[in-house]
């Protein structure tokens, strides 16, 4: 059996230093001076221990557009961004309806074998929104797949929606809203605003997300389904959760919120540099700033990254014909620490608790987001709080280069990832 030592390391950043002796893929021991026979040690210089990440919305590419990112490359990006696993979106080409393509991700992922790699199935045949896929199929086929999503598209039919809760209740799944009333959508290009108006893009109004999240809690209350929101992206999404969350109504509603909602606007849209175009669009200064206290508070429950990597054709071209999306993997921690912890919303216990404890536990997963414990799995994060780094999208481990922190300096750095004992990443290398 072999074993990692990690010297000098302060779990969730509280503490005085400790050692944290990991065997096979356990944690075998935490305390003052442990064995220093250890196969491996890394050298922790008083940082901060966190368990690995999870991500419930990774965009991987595979299969279809291998040009844009594959399982490897995304696997390599989690890794080295601190992630221990990862849940593949559907909207690959083949659309991941069906159990053979699910099964596909999921083994590529363990081939792989740098991070968990989760596939989601889509709720609906080919996203089309029109007839439900073979939920139970890909349930029970070797990936387990736990949650389906037409993320790219809204399940906008609330008669697909309230069958697809009713059914993934069935066999404790969950339904993954990309929530966008298509009606109200039409041909746009930014979030209806001032800015969008001055800029002459057609607008994405915030009522188009709000009116379908407040639906699917209703839906999700009568049916005592399990509803995810993805990428909740307005003030009045969060004000709508806040309210659902508030009455206990039955069924369950949780929420994930990407990085760049959390950092960035509307406001650097007037360079029209596609890198900046997203699905929701980014928005004003008082919805980001909501969103940042309703992570803050639990109103919403997580981080998710929406990495979404495009080939540089999509990207580097007019901004109507851009495809929209942003890379996240590698920056995620970097942006939650600057929004989040030096803001003084969360302590480093609330990044485990957005980034780890609770995707884990929405995805109902039993070997991620556990606590740093003897006995526990080592999946875990070593992060340099203090570290600055400058992004530079090229040297990303993405295919697709489209970072909208390109040049960015950020605090805090992923030194270290163990997925199950073993050393995924180390000082902005992977291990395979
Ligand atoms: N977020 C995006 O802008 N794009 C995503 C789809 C999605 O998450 O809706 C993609 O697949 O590229
Ligand atoms: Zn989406
Ligand atoms: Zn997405």
């Amino acid at each position: 059996m072999s074993s990692v030592l990690l010297t000098n390391v302060r779990p969730y950043g509280e503490g005085e230093p400790v050692d944290v002796l990991v065997e096979g893929e356990t944690i075998a021991g935490i305390g003052a001076n442990l064995s220093a026979d250890a196969d491996e040690i890394v050298d922790g210089g008083g940082q901060v221990l966190l368990p690995g990440f999870v991500d419930l919305h990774t965009h991987l590419r595979e299969p279809g557009r291998e040009d844009a990112e594959t399982v490897e490359t995304g696997s390599t990006a989690a890794a080295l961004g601190g992630y221990t696993a990862v849940f593949a979106m559907a909207n690959t080409d083949p659309v991941a309806d069906n159990a053979v393509i699910t099964e596909h991700v999921w083994r590529r992922g363990r081939e792989v074998g740098l991070v968990d790699v989760h596939p989601v199935g889509a709720v609906t045949v080919g996203l089309g929104g029109e007839k439900l896929a073979e939920l139970g199929t890909m349930r029970h086929s070797a990936a387990e797949v736990r949650v389906f999503s037409d993320d790219g598209k809204c399940v906008h039919d609330p008669l697909i929606m309230r069958r697809a809760l009713e059914y993934t209740r069935s066999f404790g799944g969950l339904v993954a809203q990309h929530a966008e009333e298509p009606r109200l959508t039409g041909g746009a290009q930014a979030h209806e605003g001032d800015n969008a108006a001055r800029l002459g893009l057609a607008g994405w109004p915030a009522p188009a997300e709000e009116s379908i999240v407040a639906r699917d809690c209703l839906l999700a209350g009568h049916t005592g389904g399990a509803l995810h929101v993805c990428h909740v992206s307005t003030q009045g999404t969060a004000e709508i959760l806040r309210w659902w969350k508030s009455r206990g109504a039955a069924g369950r509603v949780s929420a994930e919120v990407t990085p760049h909602h959390l950092l960035l606007t509307d406001e650097r849209l007037g360079t029209y540099d596609p890198v900046n175009k997203v699905n929701p669009p980014l928005r004003t200064d008082a919805d980001a700033e909501a969103l940042r206290a309703a992570l803050a508070d639990g109103t919403v429950d997580c981080v998710a990254t929406d990495h979404a990597p495009h080939a540089a054709q999509d990207k580097d071209c007019e901004w109507s014909t851009a495809k929209p999306g942003m890379l996240g993997l590698q920056t995620a921690l970097g942006i939650v620490n600057r929004t989040m912890v030096r803001s003084g919303l969360l302590d480093w216990r609330g990044v485990a608790r957005v980034l780890s404890e609770r995707p884990a536990e929405i995805a109902g997963m039993t070997g991620q987001g556990r606590p740093i414990a003897e006995g526990e799995p080592a999946n875990l994060a070593l992060v340099d709080a203090d570290a600055e780094w400058t992004v530079r999208s090229a040297e990303l481990a993405s295919l697709g280069q489209n970072s909208p922190f390109e040049g960015m300096r950020l605090p805090g750095r992923v030194v270290a990832t163990l997925l199950r004992g073993k050393v995924t990443a180390h000082e902005g290398k992977v291990r395979r």
